[in-house]
């Protein structure tokens, strides 16, 4: 579950955000949309707490994350929060499988070497975990995010525009197996987007 109660942000004084509270249950999914510049990236920011809010809170299941020292909020977001980034960051020097493992070492869990190839087969990459990441192509290397972001079965997930630099098939395909993997490990799921193809797919939507 997770969910914002009056988030509040500044770059600067002529940069002020006031975000609208948002509620995502286990299970379910919320779509956050909003043209380019309307602060999607800085709201998802705020609700994983890479960037603090001036005011407000996040809630994640029974934690206010805004409570937490700034150790405390790595750890648990390690443990309990999977990030899809807009654009993956891989560890070039590692390979597929090394790249998913370091999920449970910064999580500081034990390495899931099963869990790892569970998802690889799952999300159809099984075959390139011996691979470096930046060997693999744009759309392998999403899926590979996507596991990532599911090896320490979070609470809740955050995809930064999944779906921005592809055709409407691999759009679809995307979308369905983060539904999929979400409601398999029973995490809330929150998407944030200007992608308008995704509109149909998310019954529950906000407007930034
Ligand atoms: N570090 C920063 N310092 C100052 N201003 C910033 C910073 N990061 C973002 N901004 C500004 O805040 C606004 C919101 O940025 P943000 O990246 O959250 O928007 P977005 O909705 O995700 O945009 P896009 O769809 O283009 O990715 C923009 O006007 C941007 O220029």
């Amino acid at each position: 579950m997770l969910a914002t109660n009056q988030l509040t942000f500044a770059y600067g004084p002529s940069r002020q955000f006031v975000f609208p509270d948002v509620y995502c249950a286990d299970r379910e999914a919320l779509l956050i949309l909003g043209r380019s510049g309307t602060g999607k990236t800085t709201f998802l920011h705020l609700l994983a707490l890479l960037l603090r809010p001036q005011s407000g809170s996040v809630t994640m299941n029974q934690t206010e994350l805004t409570q937490l020292s700034p150790a405390e909020t790595a750890a648990f977001r390690a443990s309990h929060v999977g990030i899809v980034y807009q654009k993956p960051h891989f560890v070039s020097s590692l390979s597929v499988l090394d790249n998913l493992l370091l999920a449970n070492y910064l999580a500081e869990k034990p390495q899931n070497k099963a869990r790892a190839r569970e998802l690889a087969g799952q999300l159809g990459f099984g075959d390139h975990l011996s691979k470096k990441a930046n060997q693999l192509s744009q759309g392998e290397q999403q899926r590979v995010s996507i596991a990532r972001a599911m090896m320490n079965q979070p609470g809740v997930i955050l995809a930064d525009e999944p779906t921005s630099s592809l055709d409407d098939e691999n759009t679809a395909r995307v979308v369905d197996l983060l539904r999929q993997q979400s409601e398999q490990i029973g995490a809330s799921l929150i998407v944030v987007t200007h992608d308008q193809r995704l509109k149909d797919a998310f019954a529950n939507q906000v407007l930034l």
